[in-house]
């Protein structure tokens, strides 16, 4: 028998927005939260009872006043990324249809970024391997 975690185990569900040049949103997480100045995908936490998917339309529009249509999100590849005090585990949808024009509701920094410069924006552990998936399989 494999020993339990002793880390609490969180599960994200976060988004890539591309645009019709093939470019990906990416926000830098606002000081004042956890990874303060990492780029990332939007997304946070899901809430108990909700979908992964429902997660991302309820984060996009709280943090980027953006309507993502549900059936519009691919799941593309997730993360299972041991952090020093928690582990994540994230799924990445795609999503090229959205109502509204992405805007910055947290003071966050936001970047539209082809998929061969993504590995110019530090971006926290558990998002490098979607960074290279999306540069190799976009
Ligand atoms: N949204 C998002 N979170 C990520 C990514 N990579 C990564 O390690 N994380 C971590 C950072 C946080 O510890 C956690 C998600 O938290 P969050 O701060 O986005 O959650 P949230 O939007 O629900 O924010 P809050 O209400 O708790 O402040 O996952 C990513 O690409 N996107
Ligand atoms: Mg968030």
């Amino acid at each position: 028998m494999t020993a339990r975690s002793p880390k609490p185990v969180l599960f994200v569900a976060a988004c890539a927005l591309l645009d019709a040049d093939g470019r990906i949103l990416i926000a830098k997480r606002p000081e004042g939260k956890a990874m303060a100045g990492f780029w990332e995908f939007p997304g946070g936490k899901i809430e108990p009872g909700e979908t992964p998917e429902q997660a991302v339309v309820r984060e996009l529009r709280e943090e980027l006043s953006v309507e993502p249509c549900e059936r519009c999100l691919h799941p593309f590849a997730f993360v299972s990324h041991p952090y020093d005090d928690f582990h994540i585990v994230m799924p990445l949808f795609l999503c090229r249809t959205w109502d509204g024009f992405p805007h910055p509701n947290e003071g966050q920094e936001l970047a539209w970024v082809r998929k061969e410069r993504l590995r110019d924006y530090q971006m926290s552990g558990a998002d490098v391997s979607l960074a290279a998936e999306l540069r190799d399989r976009l």
